[in-house]
């Protein structure tokens, strides 16, 4: 298991060592030692999967404290541009983000801290995405940031996004009052 390392301070990818012999293909998709040691840090409390097609946009979102959420994203099946914005006010990176593709083959993760707005588009048909999250979902503390807000500068790699109605009146930048 490799650790990359970014601009942003507290984002690491995990680029997993993955075996691949005459059955298939094996790999450790979570290692609580070997990611504590690289800076992935969190109690584990729920994991999540979704289902997108091709051109599905979700996001960008984030939990308020006292739930804030620290995810650790995957793809199990297709392929995703995952995207994280810093939101934390104090931070030198503030409004700047991180972008990478995870894919079904490298299956390679990004771990998102607490203090980032989150989101993906989903670049297959049928792209599975999974997640593990440090805390429950808590629909009352949930908040965002509009997903094509120029101010963000995110190239999301497909045309005519699908984005739900939730999604499409999230603030911008400007608008957001981050709680981090
Ligand atoms: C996130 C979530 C949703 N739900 C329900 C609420 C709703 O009826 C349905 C779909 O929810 P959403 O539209 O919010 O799903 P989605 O847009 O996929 O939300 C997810 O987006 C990505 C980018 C993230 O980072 C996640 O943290 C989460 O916010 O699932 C849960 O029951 N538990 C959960 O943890």
């Amino acid at each position: 298991m490799e650790f990359k390392y970014f601009d942003i301070q507290g984002v690491v990818e995990v680029l997993p060592r993955v075996f691949g012999d005459a059955r298939g293909a094996f790999f450790e998709s979570f290692s609580a030692q070997k990611m504590t040691e690289a800076g992935i840090v969190g109690d584990w409390v729920q994991d999540n999967q979704s289902r997108s097609d091709r051109g599905v946009v979700r996001g960008l979102h984030f939990q308020k404290p006292p739930f804030a959420q620290a995810k650790l994203v995957r793809v199990a099946q297709g392929r995703a541009l995952d995207v994280i914005v810093d939101i934390r006010k104090d931070s030198p990176t503030y409004g700047q983000h991180v972008m990478v593709e995870l894919d079904a083959q490298r299956y390679n993760m990004l771990y998102v801290p607490v203090g980032f707005a989150h989101g993906f588009t989903a670049l297959e048909d049928n792209t599975l995405f999974l997640y593990k999250c440090t805390n429950y979902y808590a629909p009352q503390s949930e908040g965002g940031l509009l997903w094509n807000d120029p101010a963000l500068g995110i190239k999301w790699g497909v045309e005519n996004a699908t984005v739900s109605a939730k999604d499409q009146v999230l603030p911008t930048l400007a608008q957001l009052e981050s709680p981090f």
